[in-house]
């Protein structure tokens, strides 16, 4: 079996079209969504995340602000500029890009950021909304992947989700999502035993452990469907998958690649998110 690659580069597009075209309606109602993103340090990767989410906040007409603080920013200025955001009427979602430098504990800041304007999904508030299936913002990754698998029709009920990972980020709330879609879901992590049977038993299989080529086509049941969260730069500077592509290709039925698979739906789901914030703070659904 050769596997449908899916490619949310493309899924992508056609989203940020349609909200494109949904913000141009907001604008003559005078709702402008406004995303404030903070950048702190000068991490490369973080500061490319940044600016593909400032280019698709240009594209989609969503106001988009960027604060970039030094490295040795202290927690309290941090929280005092998150406490600013709170307050400012024009700011719909606030996103701190994450890592953040070892002297800030991220928790406290996600924390800080108003439920209401947690574009992210990452507040408890948030995740505990998700789980218990109310309306909320949904964490960008996980929400890109479901998008991702229903852009194709894949029907997720009865499904075995074997999910590689337990990150706050990603392997937990895509677990969560997946449950919510009457999937079955089993948690694959670094203390996991005989992790090599659960990966063959999985019909969809979530690799978001950031170690490049870490499962391969041997690995797989025929037919699973096959996420890639990883984004792991290599030796010759170019990207690569959590998972081999080229062999997993042959067994699998969809597989999205790295780069153009998963990575520019976060980004996409977080525009969702953010338009989704300025409806709700001007009184539409
Ligand atoms: N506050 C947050 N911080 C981080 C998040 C997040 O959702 N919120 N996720 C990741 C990084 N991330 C978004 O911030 C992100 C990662 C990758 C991509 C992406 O489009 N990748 C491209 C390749 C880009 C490249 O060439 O480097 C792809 O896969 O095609 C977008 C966003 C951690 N931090």
């Amino acid at each position: 079996m050769t596997a449908e690659v899916i490619f949310g580069s493309e899924l992508a597009k056609s989203l940020r079209d349609e909200m494109k075209e949904e913000v141009t309606g907001l604008r003559e109602k005078n709702i402008v969504p406004g995303l404030t993103v903070v950048l702190i340090g000068d991490d490369p990767a973080s500061r490319s995340y940044v600016k593909g989410k400032q280019k698709a906040s240009d594209y989609v007409g969503v106001d988009s602000d960027l604060i970039e603080l030094p490295t040795d920013t202290t927690q309290e200025q941090l929280l005092n500029l998150i406490d600013e955001l709170n307050h400012k009427d024009t700011v719909h979602g606030i996103l701190v890009q994450l890592p953040l430098p070892a002297h800030i504990d991220e928790q406290v800041i996600i924390e800080a950021i108003s439920p209401e304007k947690d574009v992210d999904g990452f507040h408890p508030i948030s995740i505990g909304r998700m789980m218990t299936g109310k309306d909320t913002f949904f964490p960008c990754t996980p929400y890109g992947i479901i998008q991702m698998m229903k852009s194709k029709d894949i029907s997720l009920e009865g499904k075995h989700a074997v999910i590689i990972g337990r990150s706050n980020i990603v392997g937990k709330p895509v677990g969560q999502l997946l449950l919510s879609e009457n999937a079955t879901v089993t948690y694959c992590h670094s203390r996991t035993k005989d992790m090599e049977a659960y990966i063959a038993q999985a019909d969809i299989l979530i690799v978001a452990v950031g170690k490049a080529h870490f499962i391969n086509g041997d690995h797989i049941k025929d037919g699973a469907i096959v996420i890639d969260v990883g984004v792991n730069r290599v030796e010759d500077g170019s990207l690569t998958g959590d998972v081999d592509f080229d062999s997993a290709k042959e067994k699998a039925s969809y597989i999205t690649p790295v780069p153009k698979g998963v990575g520019p739906m976060t980004i996409t789901m977080l525009m969702h998110n953010t338009i989704k914030s300025a409806k709700k703070a001007n009184g539409l659904s």
